[in-house]
């Protein structure tokens, strides 16, 4: 990666500046007429369809001629020739990252994103299976009535099963099941010869089940994931605990991050600023014991944003206590896109903007993608982070300390996750089995000094040196043979050198690196 390039970056004019602080600050005006309406139509539609679909069971017959389209469309690429890279057709405005994929302009498209289906729940051997372009919003729809649910439900609600397994995912269940792929039992996969396969990690199974998460698409084509499903209850009983110093933090989150507690089955923290944190720890519950106990709704429309919920009640109390109901804690960030939300419509925690238009929140994230002007992409590349690192748990304090100096930029997301020792991208260096902690930044930065080229190869850098990763949605500036100590590429390779992958798909780093992302 010539990150020189980016070193040179020209500094905007006044007038830029001008056009781009107007745009910033005004972007609203497009976004609460125009794409909160036509998120909410969008969101209704689907969901209308989405019921019908399971009413008539239409979806595992659909599924076999979507497949045989895809085999047909990789037949059709073999005859003539293989001559192309082979990617997923989805949209590079319709995922969830910052950037438009431009590795995909003169590749062959094939059609997984026609697979956004729930194929079968089977309550007996506890497992769901479902199409990759199936979201999480759909996932929690589905399952929560029926008292079940994902043990690794990330957030966001259009997160998507095939990119959670082919990018990664990390949730506040995960300090105890660990990542998303670690809830998977089966992949079913389509090679580049067309061939259909389903592997799972059985003995007599094939090591490519471990080589697929993280892979980003450049192995084979996923076109169905069967995941392991839990039993759930109404509520979440929720206890928010205040940290007063970093270091209180660090210790508190280690202890509390213990994946053979009874009662606890989410741990989250949220740290304010340099000094002042709060850690959530939360246990599936049937609701309130007694009267005084409080149940807090906080996915209804008219309730303050989560984060800054939590901020106020850390401010009243040293500890406190709520029942939230089940989908509201799993999406309890959608609504205020984490704290991204609060730079596109600086009005939207309000309390009146939230009683009156409310319930027409959030705006679908890939219509605002869509529709973001060049002039704040520019003004975006410049000061906004975007960074997930993933780094052992008894480095959080140095790293955080690190991401205060480098980036500033608060709430900053931690969340605990247990890494399993698998082989795989993944694959641990010096450890059987070990707590990581998410420590996602997202927001302006303000901070002197900032760059976004040399501060993210800053903290790369230190993520390396602690067998930490990044997550490969965000901007990666590191060079190959970097981005190669930091994932254990062995099986990878192998894996593509005998399936036949190399002249099929393009090579991780070339999905992933800032190069090929706009
Ligand atoms: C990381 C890695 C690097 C390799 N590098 C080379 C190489 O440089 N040269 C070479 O000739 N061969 C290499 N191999 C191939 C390996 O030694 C076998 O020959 C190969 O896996 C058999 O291929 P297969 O796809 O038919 O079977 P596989 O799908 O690989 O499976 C064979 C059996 O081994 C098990 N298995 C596979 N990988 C693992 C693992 N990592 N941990 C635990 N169980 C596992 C599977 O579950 C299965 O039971 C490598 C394999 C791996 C995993
Ligand atoms: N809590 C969390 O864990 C969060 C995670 N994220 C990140 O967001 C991303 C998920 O976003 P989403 O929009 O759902 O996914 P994307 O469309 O961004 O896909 C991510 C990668 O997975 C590949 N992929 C997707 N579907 C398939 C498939 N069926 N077969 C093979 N490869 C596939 C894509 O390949 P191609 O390039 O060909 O399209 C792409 O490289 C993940 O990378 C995740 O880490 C974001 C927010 C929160
Ligand atoms: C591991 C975890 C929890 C990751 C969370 C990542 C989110 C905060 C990211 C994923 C997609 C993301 C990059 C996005 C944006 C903010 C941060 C998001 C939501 C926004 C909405 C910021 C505003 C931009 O104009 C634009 C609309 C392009 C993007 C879209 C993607």
């Amino acid at each position: 990666m010539d990150i020189e390039k980016y070193e040179e970056d020209v500094p905007p004019t006044r007038w830029e500046n001008i056009v781009e602080f107007i745009m910033f600050r005004f972007r609203w005006l497009f976004v609460v007429p125009f794409l909160l309406p036509l998120s909410f139509l969008f969101n209704t539609v689907f969901d209308i369809r989405n019921r019908l679909i399971h009413l008539v069971n239409s979806a595992p017959n659909a599924h076999v001629r979507k497949v045989n389209y895809i085999q047909e469309q990789l037949k059709e690429w073999n005859e003539n020739g293989r001559k192309t890279k082979l990617v997923n057709a989805r949209p590079g405005w319709l995922t969830m990252s910052f950037r438009f994929p431009l590795y995909k302009e003169n590749a062959t498209k094939i059609a997984t994103d026609k697979l956004f289906d729930i194929l079968e729940l089977d309550v007996e051997r506890m497992i769901i299976k479902v199409e990759p372009g199936v979201t999480m919003g759909q996932i929690s729809r589905y399952l929560i009535p029926r008292g079940y649910t994902l043990p690794v439900l990330p957030e966001l609600d259009d997160l998507t099963i095939g990119g959670l397994i082919n990018g990664c995912g990390v949730e506040s269940g995960s300090f105890r099941h660990g990542m998303f792929q670690h809830i998977c039992e089966q992949f079913e996969v389509v090679m580049s010869s067309g061939e259909l396969r389903t592997v799972g990690p059985d003995p007599e199974g094939n090591s490519l089940f471990y080589a697929i998460p993280w892979s980003q698409g450049t192995i084979c084509f996923l076109t169905a994931a069967t995941i392991k499903i839990i039993p759930c209850k109404k509520y979440v009983k929720l206890t928010y605990k205040k940290t007063s110093t970093l270091n209180e933090m660090c210790q508190s989150l280690t202890t509390d991050s213990d994946r053979f507690a009874d009662n606890v089955d989410f741990v989250e923290a949220l740290q304010f600023d340099k000094n002042k944190g709060c850690i959530m720890l939360g246990e599936f519950s049937d609701g309130p014991d007694t009267d005084d106990e409080v149940i807090n709704p906080i996915g209804r429309w008219y309730k303050k944003w989560f984060y800054t919920h939590v901020e106020d009640l850390i401010n009243k109390r040293q500890q406190s206590v709520e029942y939230i109901p089940l989908r509201d804690y799993y999406h309890r960030h959608s609504r205020s896109i984490f704290w991204e939300l609060r730079d596109i419509v600086p009005f939207g925690n309000n309390i009146i903007f939230r009683y009156l238009m409310g319930w027409l929140c959030p705006p679908k994230i890939a219509f605002l993608k869509a529709t973001t002007p060049n002039v704040l992409r520019k003004l975006y590349d410049r000061s906004h982070v975007l960074q997930d690192m993933l780094i052992p748990l008894e480095n959080l304090e140095e790293c955080v300390t690190l991401f205060d100096e480098e980036v500033e930029i608060y709430p900053l997301w931690l969340c605990p996750f247990y890494l399993k020792y698998q082989p795989g991208l993944m694959r641990l260096k010096n450890a059987t089995s070990k707590m990581y902690v998410d420590v996602g930044a997202y927001g302006v930065t303000t901070k002197k000094g900032y760059h976004h080229a040399r501060t993210t190869r800053v903290l790369e850098k230190y993520v390396i040196s602690v067998n930490g990763f990044q997550m490969t949605y965000a901007d990666i500036y590191m060079p190959k043979a970097e981005y190669a100590e930091m994932f254990d590429r062995t099986l990878y390779d192998w894996k593509r050198t005998t399936e036949g992958c190399l002249d099929a798909f393009p090579d991780i780093y070339d999905k992933i690196c800032r190069n090929n992302r706009r």
